[in-house]
């Protein structure tokens, strides 16, 4: 017999777990979550420090995109998390909000009630904020925000240093002033990572109303006539159907989410034909304006010296600024990391596991505690690409391009970001206290015109994908200001996937709120019919 469920989570990642978590509050709901990865974590999870080490590992679906024209035809290893937390199992644990103009920006979009008044009350919802820096932060929330500061590395010290050496402004929160230098504030509880799966998803597991089937692969959605009635996963080598009495809600990702619409039939004609999937709902608008913050990796420093071993994050400074003067929000972001293994032989071992299926040597192994690196981070980006199946098989990872740089704009301003963080390096600063010498992009690197083509040979992905079943009233939109799938009932999408444009900054304490926000328009009874 086929069992039912009133509602039906697709994907128990972040903005999975803040809904499962929502909705399980009403003690008369049952919601079932089908997570494709495995539930087993560990410390590397769980510890702050040790974030670079979940990466390559069963916890990571390590995508490749396509071959990227404005990175001279390299392909982009794409990180996301799987399992019961998705990716904030694997985030640095950064927590910074949306900018105020990036919200309002969605609600004159057409996306209307996003405005930055309208999110906030989600916004502190979400928070326990711990220290005073910010007026409008909430403090009885699930995630535990902390200043990166108590943890603070000397040598991230020292890149603050250098920044107001340079004269740019001391900031205490991100969340309350945009430019400037200063301690990220970061999502920690007693010295353990607090994302989705210890803030929402854990505690909700002890409610008899939920349940969690891991390993379980959503294939496709059941539409009978245009409403979503249900959905087909894969476990253990047979496909189960499983019903929604009220609701389906995907919350698999802004890669998966789309993959799964386009599977069941719902999204771009033409592109649907290509694969030979019969078209259920006509959506355009399916896996496009997909995109991404682009990130460089590097300047890459070495120190005389190395720093005492982390006790934070490992990315706990940053300087966020204009590349131009002007700007509304920041649209560059460079953090600091020590202990990280961001050099050739990681990007080595990306190529091999890609190749062979598994990484080739241990993480830790490739970390020299004397070097530094500066991953500069596009905050504000106008390129954008498109998710597309590459075959009619749930099994099989969609192809990505977020078209990194094909805006030219973006690749001026990622390599003026680049020499800031040059800058930063050279200051008196880093020479005093740790002899800094710059391994890359080096010596030989002098003119703009050498450092441009420098930084579209070391351009990688930020990991902040979004934008790829944007919310709207247009014609491309994917889903209505509240994320029910655009001519489809009982169906909804929730995830960085809604975003319009990707937030200014690091996104996933706006997934976190629109998870919130999807949990209060379901239980509020904004139905979709
Ligand atoms: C390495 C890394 C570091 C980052 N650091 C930061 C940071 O410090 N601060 C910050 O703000 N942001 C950071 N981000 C970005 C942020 O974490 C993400 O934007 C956010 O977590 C995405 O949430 P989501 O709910 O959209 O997707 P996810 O959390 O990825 O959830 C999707 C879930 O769906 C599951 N799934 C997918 N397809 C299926 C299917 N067909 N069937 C069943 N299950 C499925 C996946 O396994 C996954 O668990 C980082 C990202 C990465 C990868």
């Amino acid at each position: 017999m086929t069992e039912t469920f009133d509602y039906i989570i697709v994907g128990g990642g972040t903005a999975g777990s803040v809904i499962a978590n929502r909705l399980t509050e009403d003690p008369d709901v049952t919601v079932l979550v089908l997570e494709e990865g495995d539930p087993r974590i560990g410390d590397t999870v769980t510890d702050p420090t040790r974030w670079n080490e979940v990466l390559l590992t069963e916890l990571d679906w390590a995508y490749m995109s396509e071959p990227q024209p404005g990175l001279r035809g390299s392909q982009v290893y794409s990180a996301a998390g799987r399992g019961p937390g998705g990716t904030s199992n694997v985030y640095h644990m950064i927590h910074t909000r949306g900018r105020r103009a990036d919200y309002d920006s969605w609600a004159y979009g057409g996306a209307t009630g996003w405005s930055a008044d309208e999110v906030l009350p989600f916004l502190q919802r979400l928070e326990n904020q711990r220290d005073d820096t910010n007026p409008t932060a909430g403090h009885d929330g699930p995630i535990n925000v902390i200043s990166a500061k108590h943890t603070g590395n000397p040598v991230s010290q020292v890149f603050l240093d250098a920044c107001a050496e340079l004269g740019y402004p001391t900031v205490d929160d991100f969340n309350v002033d945009m430019f400037g230098a200063g301690w990220q504030h970061v999502d920690i509880a007693d010295g353990r990572r607090c994302g989705a799966r210890a803030g929402y998803l854990e505690p909700a597991l002890r409610r008899s109303n939920l349940t969690l089937l891991a390993g379980a692969l959503v294939g496709r959605l059941v539409l009978e006539n245009r409403r979503c009635v249900g959905v087909e996963y894969l476990r253990g080598g047979q496909t189960i159907t499983v019903r929604a009495a009220r609701e389906v809600i995907v919350s698999a990702g802004a890669i998966q989410s789309p993959k799964l619409l386009m599977l069941s039939g719902i999204g771009n004609p033409d592109h649907l034909a290509e694969i030979g999937i019969p078209v259920r709902v006509a959506l355009p608008g399916v896996g496009e304006n997909f995109h991404d913050h682009p990130l460089i990796i590097g300047p890459i420093g070495y120190l005389s010296e190395p720093p005492p071993d982390p006790l934070g994050n490992v990315t706990e400074a940053a300087l966020f600024w204009g590349s131009v003067p002007g700007l509304a929000v920041p649209d560059m972001e460079i953090c600091m990391v020590h202990r990280a293994p961001f050099g050739e032989n990681f990007f080595a071992n990306v190529i091999k596991r890609v190749q062979t299926g598994q990484p080739l040597q241990d993480v830790t192994d490739l970390v020299d505690p004397r070097v530094i690196l500066s991953l500069p981070g596009l905050v504000r980006p106008l390129s954008r690409g498109w998710v597309r199946l590459a075959k009619d098989d749930p099994t099989v990872h969609p192809r990505i391009s977020a078209n990194y740089y094909a805006e030219p704009v973006d690749l001026e301003a990622a390599t003026t970001m680049v020499q800031v963080a040059r800058d930063i390096y050279a200051s008196k600063a880093f020479r005093e206290r740790y002899d800094l010498q710059e391994l890359a992009p080096g010596p030989d690197v002098k003119s703009r015109k050498e450092l441009k083509a420098w930084v579209r040979a070391n351009t990688g992905s930020y990991y902040h994908f979004a934008g790829s079943c944007r919310m709207g009233v247009d014609h491309l939109a994917v889903v209505d200001p509240q994320l029910r799938v655009r001519g489809v009932e009982g169906l909804r999408v929730a995830d960085a996937s809604v975003m319009p444009s990707i937030v200014s900054a690091n996104p996933h304490t706006t997934v976190v709120m629109i998870g919130e926000r999807a949990a209060d328009f379901i239980r509020n009874g904004e139905s979709t019919r």
